[in-house]
């Protein structure tokens, strides 16, 4: 039954109410009197009438002022918490309301089982929804960043990980990709050996018919070692696909406690978003590798080249360290093509590119600077070093023998070589200038020599 409003306070009407229910009563009273057996002449008299309405009103309000006291402080509580979500959330960062609400601070004490206590209940329900609908949304913003701000497969798989152990259950996890026809390893955490995982048949039916499975280790069952440094309750196989194509596999493992809602969402969440993102990583780098390229000999190209000297050369001058090239030209090439063909000439170039490659250490690069001309840089390596190095490459081209069928293809090469600081100049492009320079004076001087530019100009 709803009693007709009167003001616009309910604390109000309430205490106008107690009032008419106070004179109603004081009217009442002394009649009630009479029929219990007092005199009328006593009890229907006008000041036992106004004794009568002054004791109603009374009670009235003493009624209003208890009801006050026992209810108006929980509703007023409830009313100032909800004021303070409500600032937080038109605060532009509602992390930091997040951040300082405590359960002393934020949520209500549920005191009694009536309207009052479930609204205190569903308050500190809404609470809790809101708080982590926003850490979602939060874990969500940082997984777009990470996912938009990361071209490299490497570092969005890595950061992928980071982020997913970092706010959920999961405490170790891998991320395999298939890639040339291989799986292989691109980012782990916490997963023992994970180049093992690669050959599990449960891995390879995620990878290749993008079958997910999650398994519920019982907790009698020790794992311990085998694939986390600790016991892990559940494991996740997660195919990462894109439009149907499969490029790899999520493992992931929750340590001590089993996935929460929290977990399951974000995991499945990361998995379907990182296809996408993935495979525009993957194009990324394919595109990078042709840019940076050579495609006959799959070494280098000049632009590529160029750009790196001009890094070295950068780092050497600045650190007064040493930086050698060394430009690399076949001799007589021309007759190779004219003799045999361009396509036996191809092959030759191919020879010599990978000759190169495998005689350089880690650190150095080779690259074709020009048809059947290679440019190599050596870093740390003074002019007389590279000398070596380059006396080493000529005697070995000039030892192998490249058949073509029945026949075999005798090769020499020239070799210039200008080492820096010995050399003082001031860009890399002169630098290249002297050893190209140096190769010149090999050519002229009979071929198949290393000539230092130092050693000319003495
Ligand atoms: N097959 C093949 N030939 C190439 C390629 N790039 C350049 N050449 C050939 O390499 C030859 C280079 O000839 P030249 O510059 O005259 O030099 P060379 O015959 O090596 O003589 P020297 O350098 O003076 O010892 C030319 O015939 C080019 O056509 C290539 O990618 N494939």
């Amino acid at each position: 039954m709803q009693i007709p409003r009167l003001t616009k306070s309910i604390f109000l009407d309430q205490f106008l109410y107690m009032q008419m229910v106070g004179v109603v009563i004081g009217l009442c009273f002394p009649h009630f009197l009479v029929w219990y057996g007092f005199p009328p002449e006593e009890v229907l008299t006008w000041q036992f009438y106004l004794l009568t309405q002054v004791a109603g009103q009374i009670v009235g309000l003493l009624s209003f002022l208890m009801i006050s006291m026992v209810v108006r402080p929980h509703l007023k509580q409830l009313s100032l918490k909800m004021q303070d979500i409500a600032k937080g959330l038109n605060e532009k960062d509602f992390l930091d309301y997040s951040a300082k609400c405590n359960e002393e601070l934020c949520t209500m004490d549920v005191v009694s089982n009536d309207e009052i206590g479930v609204s205190a209940s569903a308050y500190n329900q809404l609470l809790s929804a809101l708080l982590s609908a926003h850490e979602n949304e939060q874990l969500f913003n940082n997984f777009t960043t990470v996912m938009s701000q990361n071209l490299e497969v490497n570092a969005l798989s890595e950061k992928t990980i980071d982020l997913l152990i970092s706010s959920t259950k999961i405490e170790a996890a891998t991320i395999l990709l298939f890639k040339n026809g291989e799986i292989n390893v691109e980012a782990t955490q916490g997963i023992l050996k994970p180049q093992t995982l690669t050959e599990h048949t449960s891995v390879l039916d995620a990878v290749n018919k993008g079958k997910a499975q999650r398994i519920t280790l019982p907790k009698h069952i020790q794992l311990d070692g085998v694939l986390t440094h600790f016991t892990p309750t559940e494991v996740f196989i997660e195919p990462i696909e894109f439009k149907g194509t499969h490029l790899g596999v999520m493992i992931a493992a929750t340590g001590s406690e089993m996935a929460d809602d929290r977990t399951n969402t974000t995991l499945h969440l990361f998995v379907r978003s990182m296809g996408l993102a993935l495979n525009n990583a993957l194009i990324h780098s394919k595109f990078q590798r042709l840019a940076a390229y050579d495609g006959l000999t799959n070494i280098y190209n000049r632009r590529f080249g160029m750009a790196r000297l001009k890094e070295d050369f950068g780092r050497a001058s600045r650190e007064q360290s040493a930086l050698s090239v060394v430009m690399v030209d076949v001799d007589h090439f021309k007759n190779i093509n004219d003799n045999y063909g361009h396509l036996v000439g191809d092959k030759a170039i191919m020879l010599i590119a990978s000759i190169l490659k495998d005689t350089l250490r880690d650190g150095d690069i080779v690259i074709r600077y020009g048809g059947e001309e290679f440019l190599m840089i050596l870093q740390g390596a003074s002019s007389k070093d590279a000398a070596e190095v380059s006396e080493r490459i000529r005697y070995q081209i000039e030892d192998t023998v490249f058949n073509h069928g029945e026949q075999q293809i005798g090769m020499t090469v020239s070799i210039g070589v200008c080492g820096y600081p010995e050399t003082l100049v001031t860009n890399e492009v002169l630098l290249l200038d002297k050893a190209d320079q140096a190769l010149y004076h090999a050519k002229q001087t009979g071929r198949n020599r290393v000539v230092q530019f130092g050693a000319l100009s003495d």
